[in-house]
């Protein structure tokens, strides 16, 4: 990532040995690729994307970040790309490279095994393509790769695929909230019981490790947020932009740490708060001096019918408030990266709800990570 010209390098000292073994190990797997390539919304949107937009490919040179199986690759080269260099960081480089010679590809389509960060390739090219979207947009950190490899081989005039992504947050109703409260309970008592246990058969007392014990299991039950397909009837509240990407511009300093301030009406009649769920959407758009035919989304808001693997991210509060439509919610949002993991996140609200009689309830706030 060193080249980059316009947003830091954090990651020169990750160790590559451990990032493999967190991250990149499960992309190498089949079934993990087959998950991904079974999401119709996901596929539908790229698939569209290119063949409404083959003004973008035909003759043209593009790169493709992480390929995996080889997808957008392949798709790309049908299109009519002149070139089309494929790279993944992992073994699944071989599989791909036998899908591009079975659909009679070779002759485009280059399958390069190796880091998007280590490679070097012949040209400049004209569009980058890639699915690099993580849980809540932003987990797994794979849009560094996109910007390193942008900032090294996209031409002045070059487009991105996707071209922009955006973060959402809105207050929900969920049961959860109730059933991870009696999880984390029932995980507490039992811990009592093992603790009598032990020293009534054993001699040992294991209470001087309760307060570690409670706070990892209170992290695990209460902090940390939880993927869920929720229904659009749990939007409680109209949704708030809380990040706007342009996938041309920005840098990996602007993806560091994020701040937002903003507000949600409660749009649901007497009902009760137990949190936020949040999500994202990307968008096809082309650039401004060669811009799409046909502009194509690829959301994963809540929705009635076809969920995505993404799902959407929910951070729970306990206990849950009585809210009423027009009470007003302000958010005071930010997220950062973990200091151990590079690749997961950190995110605190701080709330506060003005009710529509003009009361404000107390604040409140909770940090969350995103695992
Ligand atoms: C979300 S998957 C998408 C796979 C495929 N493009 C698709 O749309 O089905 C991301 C892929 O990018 C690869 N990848 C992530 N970071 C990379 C990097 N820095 N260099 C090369 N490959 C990378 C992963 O191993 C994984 O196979």
């Amino acid at each position: 990532m060193g080249s980059s010209s316009n947003g830091a390098a954090p990651n020169n000292n990750v160790d590559k040995g451990v990032d493999y073994a967190n991250y990149f190990c499960t992309y190498a797997f089949l079934y993990h690729q087959k998950e991904m390539l079974s999401d119709r919304v996901r596929m539908d949107a790229y698939y569209n994307a290119i063949f409404q937009n083959k003004h973008h490919f035909a003759g043209k040179a593009v790169l493709d970040v992480g390929t995996g199986s080889g997808i957008l690759a392949l798709w790309s080269a049908q299109a009519g790309a002149r070139k089309v260099y494929a790279v993944e960081a992992t073994k699944m480089a071989e599989h791909a490279r036998e899908l591009v010679k079975t659909n009679g590809f070779e002759h485009v389509v280059e399958v390069i095994e190796g880091s998007m960060e280590d490679i070097t390739l012949p040209e400049k090219v004209d569009v980058i393509i890639s699915e690099w979207m993580g849980y809540f947009l932003l987990r797994e950190s794979m849009f560094d790769s996109v910007i390193c490899a942008r900032d090294r081989w996209l031409n002045p005039d070059g487009v991105m695929y996707p071209s922009h992504a955006r973060m959402w947050v809105a207050p929900i109703r969920s049961g959860l909230v109730d059933q991870k409260k009696i999880d984390y309970d029932r995980a507490m008592d039992d811990w009592s019981h093992f603790v009598n246990e032990t020293k009534m058969f054993y001699g040992v007392d294991m209470g001087s490790l309760t307060k570690p014990f409670t706070d990892e299991q209170r992290k695990y039950y209460l902090q940390t947020s939880l993927w869920n397909n929720l229904h659009p009837n749990q939007v409680i509240g109209k949704p708030a932009v809380i990040k706007e990407i342009d996938c041309l511009t920005s840098s990996v300093n602007d993806l560091l740490s994020l701040q937002a301030n903003t507000s949600s009406i409660i749009t649901a009649e007497n009902t009760r708060f137990c949190g936020f769920g949040g999500w994202f959407d990307v968008h096809f758009r082309g650039r401004k001096e060669n811009p799409a035919k046909n502009e194509i989304e690829l959301t994963t808001a809540p929705s009635e019918d076809l969920g995505t693997h993404w799902g959407q991210q929910v951070f729970l509060f306990y206990p849950s408030a009585r809210v009423s439509q027009g009470d007003n919610m302000t958010m005071n949002f930010s997220m950062n990266r973990s200091k151990e993991n590079h690749r997961l996140l950190e995110v605190e609200f701080d709330c506060e709800l003005r009710q529509s009689s003009g009361n404000s309830l107390p604040s409140f706030s909770k940090k969350f990570y995103i695992e």
